[in-house]
């Protein structure tokens, strides 16, 4: 389980969060809240990308950043920042070769994931004619395989069209691992288990998402 304990994070001495509580629990969890109120910031730390100013993360009771790159995948808001290799089995078996596994799980490793979501079809692709949608079922597949025990998600439909956006969150819902999604969609997390509202640096809501999310349009609207 990840805990965050009364995090600040500071930028060039500008406070971008202040004062975080969470324990992350639920299985897919939402997180919203304006432009620039710290909503990445936030899940960078829930992977260690982000170290905190001040306070603590926590998984399993143990500040270990290096634990925690290797327990929490993050798919970034443009798979172009994500996917590096030319060729989609090469780049899927960047970080696999990286953690220095035998040939033959590589290769079964990447074999699962692409099954999995019937990428198969794609292995030779060249990555940048992939399409928008394919690049980022790509990027989350990079994660996934290397079996992460939780995923972050940052603004992960942006560039997606209405039919792989309902297609890559389809993928979303069926995997087991515990989800965070940073995300504008409201619509998106309606059916999420909790869903957190940051504002200003701050948590201002947290709780089930229709509650959050109502409260949320009711503060736009003011
Ligand atoms: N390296 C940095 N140096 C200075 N300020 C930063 C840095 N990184 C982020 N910020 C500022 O921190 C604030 C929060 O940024 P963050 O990206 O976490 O917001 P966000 O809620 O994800 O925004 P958006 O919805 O627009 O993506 C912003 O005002 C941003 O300009």
């Amino acid at each position: 389980m990840i805990r965050l304990r009364d995090v600040h994070v500071e930028k060039d001495g500008v406070p971008i969060l202040r004062g975080i509580d969470l324990d992350l629990t639920q299985h897919r969890i939402g997180i919203i809240g304006r432009n620039g109120s710290g909503k990445s910031t936030l899940a960078r730390l829930l992977n260690g990308i982000e170290t905190p100013t001040r306070g603590t993360v926590e998984l399993d009771g143990a500040c270990d950043r290096k634990a925690l790159r290797r327990a929490v995948g993050f798919v970034f808001q443009n798979p172009d920042n994500q996917i590096v290799y030319p060729i989609v089995e090469e780049d899927l078996a960047f970080g696999l070769k990286n953690l220095g596994l035998p040939k033959a799980e590589i290769a079964a490793r990447i074999d699962a994931v692409l099954e999995r979501f019937a990428l198969t079809p794609l292995r030779t692709c060249l990555t940048h004619q992939l399409s928008g949608g394919e690049k980022q079922m790509i990027a989350l597949a990079g994660v996934l395989v290397m079996d992460p025990r939780m995923i972050v998600l940052d603004e992960p439909t942006t560039l997606l069209d209405l039919w792989n956006k309902r297609a890559f969150m389809a993928a979303i819902d069926a995997l087991a691992h515990r989800v965070v999604v940073v995300s504008h969609d409201l619509d998106l997390l309606r059916g999420f288990d909790r869903v957190v509202h940051v504002e200003d640096g701050a948590i201002v809501g947290d709780g089930s998402a229709g509650a959050v999310i109502d409260d949320y349009i009711a503060r736009s609207q003011c």
